[in-house]
């Protein structure tokens, strides 16, 4: 993509208030994942010395496996699924949870439902990865219903929750009922035994190619319940999210030759396509607006984005937020809407005690997050607090003694010095290396790349019930000043 694309694209974004999420910065180091992960070596083509190794992305074999290597390398998950079932790219998915962490921690809408940061989602077709869930679990510590109708993403989903025992406590995988009397066929056996069930004249499925989405414009989903009949009565949840199936037939579901997901007809394909499918969305949503803070889902098209949105405004929403995620040559959107009466202005981020993040926009063309977080790092050591530099999760583990928060509290901390060294003390080789203790406050501090020039720096307290919390949020605010100060163009 061009140069002036890609502003055009961004400032579009700015315009509406979104953010472009893109882990495209951030490629696999394929050569260490073949040499930490036996099974994933095979799969790995060293082409020649002067390029990168990659993989073939036709082959669902090898792009299952880097999903399950990633999964475990970048957040320790353990994970699998049976052969043809939709393979969720890491990226792509991280991308989501991202957002939905920067819309959660704003306060653009008041918080209802959670009073202590821990958000409970709804996850609309889970499917047999499971993946928001145990991203979002593992990230951020949220608890999940993920919902799902066919036979085999329910068995699967909860194998890969069982499989996470650390945040397996955190997930209820449960399977949607399809008590409806729509006159559905039964037309196909997918790969897995399960039923495909699509509702009235076939022909949908073999429409012809390119899409007339005029088609389908006045086409209902008549399929099983989505959230209105799964909900029950007493839930409230903080979100709902949706990788909904995005097509209207199997022809157009694979399109793309130059990749393999894999995905079941049951997971790609729903009569009238993402359009039908979120629209139900959005009608549950006027049902069950009192239960939700956020209803969100990942819209494929962007013509259906602007359908979709004026939909929302029809049936009375009082905020509609929307982003785009970019991964590869891929594009897809995020779609946000709520009932709850916005709240005054405020600025992006706003410390919530536990997690707490902002943006660094505008960084200077010379730094990148490797240079965001090297300094985070000797930030705190020159303070005298004990820190571990961990390029692989790109965090920094911070530990400071009571004593320590004391005086922060007291004194403040000094702003950071322009001229400083951003150098690592040292590596480690995974996850933290801090003693945890009741008398230490004990956090770390994570760096994205959203979009060149712009990173999301998050603070997260190690010990969600430390009594230290204040000391937490004044120093990461101090660092929040510092990094501006260094990193930003004025
Ligand atoms: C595109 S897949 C998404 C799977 C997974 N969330 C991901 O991102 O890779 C869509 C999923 O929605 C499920 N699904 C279809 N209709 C549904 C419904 N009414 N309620 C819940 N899940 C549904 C499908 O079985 C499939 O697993």
């Amino acid at each position: 993509m061009g140069g002036s694309k890609k502003r055009k694209r961004k400032r579009n974004e700015e315009q509406r208030g979104g953010t472009v999420y893109s882990e495209r910065e951030n490629p696999p180091d394929f050569a260490l994942l073949a040499s930490l992960y036996p099974e994933f070596h095979p799969f790995v083509q060293f082409l020649h010395s002067h390029s990168r190794p990659t993989i073939d992305w036709t082959d669902f074999n090898a792009t299952r496996q880097l999903t399950r290597v990633l999964l475990h390398h970048r957040h320790a998950l353990n994970w699998w699924i049976p052969d043809g079932n939709l393979c969720p790219t890491v990226p792509n998915r991280s991308n989501y949870i991202h957002w939905l962490q920067h819309l959660l921690s704003s306060d653009i809408i008041p918080n209802t439902i959670s009073s202590d940061g821990k958000f409970r989602g709804f996850d609309i077709g889970t499917g047999a990865s499971c993946i928001y869930p145990l991203l979002g679990a593992s990230l951020h510590g949220w608890s999940f219903v993920g919902s799902d109708v066919t036979n085999v993403a329910i068995e699967w989903a909860e194998r890969n929750v069982n499989s996470n025992p650390h945040i397996s406590q955190l997930i209820e995988i449960r399977k949607v009922q399809d008590n409806a009397s729509d006159p559905c066929v039964e037309v196909e056996e997918s790969v897995n035994g399960d039923k495909i069930a699509l509702c009235g004249s076939t022909d949908v499925e073999v429409a012809p190619l390119p899409l007339d989405l005029h088609a389908c414009e006045n086409r209902n989903y008549h399929g099983p319940p989505i959230l209105v009949g799964v909900v029950r009565d007493d839930e409230k949840f903080d979100f709902c999210m949706c990788n909904p199936p995005f097509f209207e037939s199997l022809e157009e579901a694979g399109l793309n030759p130059k990749t393999s997901c894999g995905g079941t007809s049951q997971e790609m394909v729903c009569p009238g396509g993402e359009r039908a499918f979120i629209t139900r969305i959005i009608e549950d949503s006027t049902q069950l607006k009192d239960q939700f803070r956020w209803f969100t889902s990942m819209v494929g098209k962007k013509s259906n984005l602007k359908y979709l949105t004026s939909k929302l405004w029809e049936v009375g929403v009082a905020v509609v937020k929307t982003t785009e995620f970019v991964q590869g040559r891929t594009c897809r959107w995020g779609l946000a809407w709520s009932f709850l009466t916005p709240l005054q202005k405020t600025p992006v981020s706003l410390p919530d005690k536990k997690n707490t993040s902002f943006m660094l926009e505008g960084l200077q063309r010379q730094y990148a997050a490797i240079n965001v977080l090297e300094a985070v790092n000797s930030y705190f050591s020159s303070h005298g607090l004990s820190c571990t530099l961990n390029t692989s999760s790109f965090t920094v583990d911070v530990a400071a003694a009571k004593d320590d928060c004391d005086l922060i509290l007291r004194n403040g901390l000094p702003i950071i010095n322009k001229s400083i060294d951003c150098q690592p003390t040292r590596e480690a080789s995974s996850g933290s290396s801090l003693n945890l203790s009741s008398e230490r406050l004990c956090f770390y501090i994570s760096v994205f790349q959203q979009i060149p020039g712009t990173l999301l720096v998050k603070g997260s307290l190690q010990d969600r019930n430390s009594t230290l919390s204040g000391a937490f949020s004044m120093i990461f605010q101090k660092l929040e000043e510092a990094l501006r100060d260094k990193f930003c163009t004025k």
